[in-house]
C-alpha cells in the first residue's frame, strides 16, 4: 500500500509500517462469483467439483445463468506490521474476501499470496466447535497453528483471562452466548501471534472496556511486526486501528489508501442525499492510552449555552466544543488546537483553531478537568465534519490527540446558499 506521509506524534496511532516493509499478503484482480438460486448453486457446486476430481476445472471469468461477482477483480498488498481496513455496505463481499484470504473458500479468478502464518478468521461464531469445551476448544485452535502443548500451556492463563471467560472455559461452548465465542475466540487468535490476523466485526463485541483492551493488545502485536486486516461498521475503529483502507462496492475495490482519505470517500457515498447521524460525544477510556505524557483526553462533547450536553450544535446558536482530561502533572501553558473538516469535503480544514495563536493561556493542574472552546455564534453551517484535536504543550510537544472525532451541526434557518453562518442583526437608522 502507499506509506505513511505523516506520522502521528502521539500515542497508539502510531504506526511502524511503511513502503520499504515486507509485503506478507498480496491479493492479485480476486474475483468471485456466487449464485442466488439455491438450486442452481448446488448444481453448479456439484459441476465444479466433478470438474476439480477430473482435473478439468479452469479458473473461470464467466458468469453463468443467476450468478453475481461477489468480488471482481480486487487487488491490494498488506505490509508487515500494517493495518488494513476492509469498508463497505451490507453485501459488498467484505466477509468473502476475508474468507478468501483464510483460505477458507477459493477464488473463481486471481491469487492470494501469503508469506506467513494467517490466524483463522476471527469473525462472530467461526472457528468454535461447539460440543468441545472452551478449553479444548483453545488448544485445537492454537494447535492447528503451530503452537506446542506447551506453549500453549504457559498462554492459557492469559487467554481466558483475556476473554474474561473466568470459570466457563470448561463448559462446551454451545453454552456461551456469541459474545463469549467471540471474545475467547479473538483471544485465542491473539495470543497465538500469527504474522496476519483477520478480523471479521468482532471488536463490536463486548463493553468499552474490552474493545479498549483489544486496541491496546492490536497497537502491541503491530510493533512486534504482526499485520491486521479488520472488517468493521463502526468507522470509529477503523479509523483508530487502521493505517490504509480498502473500499468495496458491490464486489468492486472503489478505492484503497490512507483512511482518512478512503473513509471521506465512502462516507461521501453513503451519506450524499441524506443527514448523517452525529457521534455527538465519545468517551475515552483511560487504558486505551500505551503510554500517557501526563495529560490525557478523557471525553469530547459539545455543550449548549446552557452548558447542557448536546449532540448536534446549531448553526448560529451559542455553544462550547469540550475536551475533559485528566492531568497528573501541572503546567503554565497548555495548548488546544483544532482542525475540523467536512465528511462531504475534499479533504480541505474548514476550520483551524488553536488557543496558541489565540494566545488563550490554559493553566494545568493536577486533577479531571475540561477546557472549553465557547463559540458564540457557531458559523458551521448544517452537516456532518470530523474534528481532529490536539492537547499539547507547542506544536511539537503533544500530550494526547484525538485523530477524528465526528459530529453533526443542526440548522434552524435556510443556510443552502451560505458558506458559513453569519451573525448579523436589522434595523434602519437615521443617516449619519
Ligand atoms: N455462500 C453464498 N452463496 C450465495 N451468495 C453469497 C454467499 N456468501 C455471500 N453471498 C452474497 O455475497 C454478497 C457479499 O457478501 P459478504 O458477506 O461478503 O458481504 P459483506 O460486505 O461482508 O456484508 P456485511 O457487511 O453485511 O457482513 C452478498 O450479496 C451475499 O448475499
Amino acid at each position: 500500500m502507499v506509506s505513511i506521509n505523516e506520522q502521528e506524534t502521539l500515542g497508539w496511532l502510531n504506526t511502524s509500517s511503511s513502503d520499504n516493509a515486507e509485503v506478507v499478503l498480496s491479493v492479485n484482480g480476486v474475483s468471485k462469483k456466487f449464485c442466488r438460486d439455491l438450486k442452481r448453486s448446488l448444481l453448479y457446486g456439484i459441476q465444479d467439483i466433478a470438474a476439480e476430481v477430473l482435473g478439468l476445472r479452469e479458473k473461470s471469468d464467466k458468469l453463468r445463468a443467476k450468478e453475481f461477482w461477489t468480488l471482481d477483480n480486487v487487488s491490494f498488498e498488506l505490509r508487515r506490521g500494517e493495518a488494513l481496513g476492509l469498508v463497505g455496505k451490507n453485501g459488498s463481499g467484505k466477509s468473502t474476501l476475508l474468507r478468501i484470504i483464510a483460505g477458507l473458500i477459493k477464488p473463481d479468478t486471481g491469487l492470494v499470496e501469503i508469506n506467513g502464518r494467517v490466524a483463522p478468521l476471527i469473525a462472530l461464531g467461526a472457528g468454535f466447535n461447539p460440543i468441545l469445551t472452551g478449553r479444548e476448544n483453545v488448544y485445537a485452535n492454537m494447535s492447528i497453528l503451530g503452537l506446542s502443548n506447551k506453549e500453549i500451556d504457559e498462554r492459557f492463563d492469559e487467554v481466558v483471562e483475556f476473554a474474561e471467560i473466568g470459570d466457563a472455559i470448561d463448559a462446551p461452548v454451545w453454552s456461551y452466548s456469541s459474545r463469549m465465542a467471540a471474545r475467547l475466540g479473538f483471544s485465542s487468535a491473539l495470543h497465538t501471534e500469527p504474522e496476519i490476523l483477520l478480523i471479521d466485526e468482532v471488536l463490536a463485541v463486548g463493553d468499552i472496556k474490552f474493545r479498549s483492551k483489544c486496541h491496546l493488545r492490536l497497537y502491541q502485536l503491530r510493533q512486534k511486526g504482526i499485520s491486521v486486516i479488520l472488517v468493521s461498521h463502526n468507522p470509529q475503529a477503523i479509523l483508530d486501528i487502521c493505517d490504509f483502507s480498502v473500499y468495496l462496492r458491490k464486489g468492486q475495490l472503489i478505492t484503497s489508501g490512507h483512511t482518512d482519505e478512503v473513509m471521506r470517500i465512502y462516507e461521501k457515498d453513503i451519506f450524499s442525499g441524506r443527514k448523517q447521524p452525529a457521534q455527538g460525544a465519545i468517551a475515552i477510556p483511560e487504558n486505551t492510552k500505551v503510554k500517557s505524557s501526563g495529560i490525557d483526553i478523557t471525553y469530547l462533547c459539545f455543550r449548549n449555552s446552557q452548558l447542557d450536553k448536546v449532540k448536534s450544535p446549531v448553526t448560529g446558536e451559542k455553544c462550547f466544543f469540550c475536551v475533559g482530561y485528566q492531568s497528573r502533572i501541572k503546567d503554565e501553558n497548555l495548548g488546544l488546537s483544532l482542525t475540523i473538516q467536512e465528511v462531504t469535503g475534499e479533504g480541505e480544514t474548514i476550520l483551524s483553531l488553536s488557543s496558541f495563536n489565540d494566545r488563550a493561556v490554559l493553566k494545568v493542574l493536577p486533577g479531571k478537568y475540561e477546557v472549553q472552546v465557547a463559540l458564540p455564534n457557531l458559523g458551521l453551517r448544517p452537516g456532518s465534519y470530523t474534528i481532529k484535536i490536539l492537547l499539547g504543550k507547542d506544536n511539537l510537544n503533544m500530550f494526547d490527540c484525538v485523530k477524528s472525532f465526528r459530529f453533526t451541526v443542526e440548522g434552524k434557518e435556510l443556510m443552502s446558499q451560505c458558506l458559513y453562518y453569519q451573525a448579523r442583526s436589522w434595523e434602519v437608522v437615521k443617516q449619519f
